[in-house]
């Protein structure tokens, strides 16, 4: 069931002819900086030469945590999940309002909410479970249900329309910094004094004692060798149901516009899977999340911006989303010198 067919955007021979388009437009080389990168990237995903970004669609996945139902985890409570969600339902939301602002579809996807919505447009039902369990006392989702996470993730993918060309991904899910931080942990080892953030803005006792129950939670369920045992372990279901559609994105050779410290944990467990993955990936912005760029670093990526956002919701990538219009846009429509009759330098 859970078979993943990603082909590794490799291609030196279609790279060499890209950067020749690239370096022979109207402009001193390489001046386009990190658009020049991003368009090269794009163009290897839609193996052409001539990359297009016109079809968007985005995600953002709710779920509610379990060791959210004791205190010290985030600074705000549960109930806000399911809140966020009808928020997001009456296009109220941070990622509502960018979205509309660059024409990108939205869709927000019930994987676990705590709650029970009423039927709607623009709400995908993925309940899997009212939320996870306590990491503190059991597994969070149980081997079960993190396959069943991924496997749900990426049949949401599949279903989406043919002319999609881009997911971007987000989330919302009280806690859920602290489900990453212990996912980022088992999958680079970096100390959880190093990833351990204050999330929605947890003060400094709250942060240490935030740390305190990330510890313990680590006695008890140790570091997993596999990476389905570690979504198992201390995953969200969001977080697993978004590693499974940027699999499924990466199989269907779309752009995967990835937002910040959540849905970059999640990236860590679809890596793990399936290493290919991340040559679908563009890096939105880096938050501030003090594990983000931790995360950044392992993966060898870098963001398009920094702009210390740290909420989610995918609003980075939304952000980041008229940079990658503009990258394929400046290689289809930019002159080249020849054309245009401009001298190139030497
Ligand atoms: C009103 C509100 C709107 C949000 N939108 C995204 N988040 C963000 O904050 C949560 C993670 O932080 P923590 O782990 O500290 O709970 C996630 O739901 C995330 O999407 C929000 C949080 C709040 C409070
Ligand atoms: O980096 C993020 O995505 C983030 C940070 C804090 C809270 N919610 C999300």
């Amino acid at each position: 069931m859970l078979e993943f067919s990603i082909t590794p955007t490799h291609d030196p021979d279609l790279a060499a002819r890209l950067q020749r388009a690239i370096d022979d437009k109207t402009k001193p080389r390489g001046a386009l900086g990190r658009l020049e990168t991003t368009a090269l990237c794009m163009g290897l995903i839609q193996r052409r030469l001539d990359p297009r970004q016109e079809h968007p669609q985005a995600l953002v996945f709710a779920a509610d945590h379990g060791a959210t139902r004791r205190p010290g985890i985030s600074a705000f409570p549960r109930e806000v999940t399911w809140q966020m969600v009808e928020n997001f339902l009456a296009g109220g939301a941070a990622i509502n309002v960018f979205c509309r602002q660059h024409g990108i579809p939205l869709a927000v996807v019930d994987a676990g909410v705590d709650h029970v919505f009423a039927p709607r447009p623009g709400l995908i039902d993925a309940k899997l479970a009212f939320g996870s369990n306590d990491y503190l006392q059991a597994p969070a989702l149980g081997r079960k249900l993190a396959v069943r996470s991924l496997a749900t993730g990426a049949e949401l993918v599949r279903r989406l329309p043919p002319e999609t060309d881009c997911l971007l991904l987000g989330e919302m899910g009280i806690g859920n910094t602290a489900s990453a931080t212990l996912l980022t942990h088992c999958f680079t080892g970096a100390p959880l004094e190093a990833i351990t953030g204050r999330g929605t803005g947890l003060d400094d006792e709250g942060l240490a004692t935030k740390r305190r129950l990330l510890e313990t939670a680590l006695v008890r369920g140790g570091v997993p060798a596999n990476p389905i045992d570690v979504l198992a372990e201390y995953g969200g279901l969001e977080i697993g149901q978004i590693a499974g559609a940027m699999l499924a994105a990466a199989e269907r050779r779309l752009v995967i516009l990835v937002d910040g410290f959540i849905v970059t944990a999640a990236l860590l467990v679809a890596h793990a899977l399936e290493p290919a993955v991340l040559d679908y990936c563009l890096f939105s912005h880096r938050s501030q999340e003090p594990g983000h760029r931790l995360q950044l670093e392992r993966l060898g990526a870098e963001a398009l911006l920094e702009l210390d956002l740290r909420l989610g919701e995918g609003t980075g990538a939304a952000l980041a989303y008229p940079l990658i219009v503009s990258a394929a846009a400046f290689l289809r429509e930019m002159a080249s010198f020849s054309a245009a009759g401009v001298a190139s330098g030497s």
